[in-house]
């Protein structure tokens, strides 16, 4: 079934949230007014605001904003004229109050993220979206941790509490093919007419696009992807490549592919700090299945403590860190640099 009778999927741009992550979250509002302009544009239907850890995000802990986060939707939302704003929000790293203000600074979709086997700390965040009457999206992150069956469940708690599309997240870009279109099968077979399922691709393996077109085959209706891969780790799933693909494949985007091609390298790139890209640290991401917001902090660890940045997400991975862990990253450096004196 197509998503509507304009688009048989329907694409998020997260250029604005998650490529908070890798500016450091040091977005302007001129910044976001001329992305907002250039996507509406070429028609993408919906641009995600927010710090690149959600609504709140700005703190110590995950880096502080250039530009309070509420300018910023309030510019977005003024700017748009077709596309629909969302915002992000984790439950604990945002409160109810920054849902309320979002809604009332023009955003309308509201996205709510938690940990893969917690969504039941979504509930009341999605009853108070409701009540406002935003659209509600649900994030599973770091999907690649839990099996199919195990999704679903946690899937339908957030279907239930008044989700209308849960998305499998595969935070790490840890995914490969089948495993992705297995997830989005179990949260479609789990969910039927209740909910949408989504997918939000990262590219740590470079395989972002590859994975979003097996989560459309296996039947999700939104794909997240950031302009120029603008987003943490090694970028999220370009939607200019990704709605070119779409368009050979003969799958609606709504989505005009030259003047996002125009909008990815004219107006997105030169708001970038640099490219991202898919050196030694993205990739360990990948292969050690490490929550792609990681690593600019590792990074800044690893300069701190003269240690290699590959072997900390190494070892972050064989952890199990998750979202909100980041000061771990610390003890791992710290512990490398004790064996590397021994
Ligand atoms: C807060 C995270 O950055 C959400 C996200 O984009 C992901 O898990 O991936
Ligand atoms: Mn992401």
């Amino acid at each position: 079934m197509p998503y509507n009778d304009e688009w048989d999927i329907r694409i998020t741009d997260s250029s604005l949230r998650d490529g908070s992550h890798h500016k450091r979250h040091q977005f302007t509002v001129d910044e976001v007014v001329s992305i907002v302009e250039a996507l509406d544009d070429a028609g993408v239907p919906v641009i995600e605001v927010t710090h690149g850890d959600g609504l709140g995000g700005s703190s110590f802990n995950y880096g502080f904003s250039k530009t309070p986060e509420q300018e910023l939707i309030k510019a977005a939302a003024k700017t748009a004229k077709r596309s629909k704003i969302a915002f992000l929000m984790l439950p604990g790293v945002g409160v109810k109050d920054d849902i309320r203000e979002s809604a009332d600074n023009g955003g309308s979709i509201c996205r709510i993220a938690t940990h893969c086997t917690e969504a039941d700390v979504s509930i009341q965040h999605f009853g108070l979206a409701r009540d406002l009457g935003l659209e509600t999206v649900g994030f599973l992150m770091m999907s690649h941790t839990q099996p199919p069956e195990a999704l679903a469940k946690q899937a339908r708690i957030m279907a239930d509490a008044g989700c209308q599309c849960v998305y499998v997240v595969d935070s790490a870009g840890a995914l490969i093919l089948e495993q992705t279109s297995d997830r989005i099968a179990a949260l479609v077979a789990e969910l039927g007419n209740d909910a949408q399922v989504g997918f939000h691709g990262h590219e740590n393996l470079g395989l972002g696009v590859a994975n979003s077109i097996a989560a459309v085959r296996a039947g999700a209706l939104q794909i997240d992807g950031s302009v120029r891969r603008f987003g943490a780790g090694a970028g999220n799933t370009a939607v200019e490549a990704f709605a070119a693909v779409c368009d050979k494949l003969d799958i609606k985007t709504g989505i005009d592919v030259m003047k996002i091609v125009d909008a990815a390298e004219d107006v997105v790139r030169p708001t970038m700090p640099s490219e991202c890209n898919l050196g030694r640290m993205e990739i360990m991401m990948g292969y050690a299945g490490v929550y792609s917001s990681f690593l600019k902090h590792a990074g800044a660890q690893a300069e701190r403590y003269g240690v290699s940045g590959a072997e900390i997400l190494l070892r972050a991975g064989q952890r199990k860190l998750i979202g909100g862990q980041e000061d771990q990253l610390i003890d791992i450096a710290l512990e490398l640099a004790a064996e590397k004196k021994s």
